[in-house]
């Protein structure tokens, strides 16, 4: 960063760095992630273009030396930190502010030679968790997942509980066991009971399954006793990643009531390494499929914008399903809306999945449950093998893209990790 700017944000959107036009990563994109190098081992934020690695930190830190970002928030402090968790503390302004600024420096050819040395080769950087994941939520917003595992768990019943659309339903998870994407699954050992089984039977899950969703990462903390309503939702809203909430299916079927999802879990969930900005996503927002019947309490109605992200999971190389999230039933900005409807503050860095995105065709189910009918109706592998669940070494990969400006698509990472046997 020779000289700095005097002029106003450059909109032009070619960037000087060589990125294809249709690579899921251009200037359209510019997802976080928290990355060390082997010459520098501390983790600090980056930003990824194409499949290279920005140090945002040491770019931010030149750019305020030459009075770039003077007057703005302290970004190269809270980008030189090991997690994007001092970022999210600054706020939507400050958000805005970044990637306008980030847009500027990858775009104006002037700032070439005083950004290319803190630009890292994707495939020579270590990714870390980018988040220190405050509370973890996750939500139940899909209905044929909803009615899906309904009739599986609960045949007697109807297939969708009385209250399923008037609020969105969820269930606190455990923060401290989302990991990052790669790191590896070991098989959770608990109890399980069949109704066939006389007494419950302990030992390592015979029913390992995947969830595919999003996570939404949220920042501006607000205070105790406060809301969020709907339509200021989106100012703390920071991104979206792909989640996986990985569910032994027998150890959740024995515990779950009355208290609902605990163990079955609680043991991992995966997220990918890079959080792709809200604003990114301004060409993928979409109306909701419907809430007129019934219409939703005050609190829930605003602007609660859908997103078009389409998911792609694959199972040892084999695509087994393709998730739509346009048809989710409710929004992010409503399940936040919901979360602090009582007054819950939210912090810095808590996390809130989707939910099982699933759609009405069995190509599009998120979970094995689903797709495969509780084991019932296994799914065929390229290999000639059948799961019904999931085996040792088994490696699953959820990836997701969704429509960017320009006819670009916004690639939002992925979620990939391997069954290991259990201890
Ligand atoms: O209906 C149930 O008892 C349980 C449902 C789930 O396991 C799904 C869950 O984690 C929420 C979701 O992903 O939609
Ligand atoms: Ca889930
Ligand atoms: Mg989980």
């Amino acid at each position: 960063m020779t000289t700095p700017s005097t002029t106003a944000t450059s909109t032009t959107s070619t960037t000087w760095v060589d990125v294809p036009p249709d690579h899921l990563f251009g200037i359209h994109n510019l997802p976080y992630g928290v990355f060390s190098t082997t010459s520098d081992r501390s983790p600090r934020v980056g930003v990824r273009i194409g499949d290279l690695v920005l140090d945002a930190g040491a770019v931010a830190a030149i750019g305020r030396d030459a009075g770039l970002v003077a007057e703005g928030p302290d970004l190269a402090s809270a980008w030189r930190t090991r997690s994007l968790n001092a970022f999210l503390a600054l706020g939507r302004p400050a958000w805005t502010l970044a990637r306008q600024w980030l847009t500027e420096i990858l775009t104006d050819e002037g700032y070439r030679d005083g950004v290319s040395p803190h630009l890292h080769a994707l495939e020579g950087v270590q990714l870390h968790l980018p988040i220190e994941v405050a509370d973890y939520v996750d939500f139940y917003a899909s209905e044929d997942h909803a009615s899906n595992v309904g009739k599986i768990f609960r045949p007697d019943n109807a297939a969708l509980p009385p209250n399923w659309k008037h609020l969105p339903i969820g269930y606190h998870g455990r923060s401290g066991t989302v990991v990052v994407s790669g790191t590896e699954v070991v098989r959770p050992t608990g109890q399980r009971k069949a109704p066939s089984d006389p007494a419950p039977v302990f030992g390592p899950s015979i029913r390992l399954d995947i969830e595919a969703e999003l996570g939404y990462v949220v920042g501006g903390a607000t205070e105790l006793g406060s809301r969020v309503s709907v339509d200021d939702a989106a100012d703390h809203l920071f991104g979206v990643v792909v989640l996986d909430d990985w569910s032994a299916r027998d150890i959740q079927a024995w515990e779950y009531v009355p208290l609902g999802p605990f163990l079955g879990k609680s043991f991992a969930t995966t997220i990918s390494a890079w959080v792709t900005p809200l604003d990114a996503l301004t060409s993928a927002r979409v109306p909701l499929p419907g809430q007129s019947d019934p219409r939703v309490l005050p609190y829930l109605q605003g602007d609660a914008f859908g997103l078009d992200v389409h998911l792609e999971v694959s199972l040892n190389g084999t695509v087994v399903s393709r998730p739509e999230h346009a048809g989710m039933y409710w929004s992010p900005a409503q399940m936040l809306a919901h979360l602090t409807v009582n007054g819950a503050s939210i912090r810095d860095g808590d996390l809130f999945g989707s939910g099982t995105v699933s759609g009405p065709d069995r190509d599009t189910r998120g979970s094995l449950l689903e797709l495969t009918w509780n084991g019932t109706d296994p799914v065929t592998l390229e290999d000639g093998s059948t799961r019904g669940f999931l085996e040792d070494g088994d490696t699953v990969t959820m990836t997701a893209w969704a429509p960017g400006p320009e006819g670009s698509r916004i690639g939002l990472g992925e979620a990939t990790g391997t069954i290991t046997a259990a201890h």
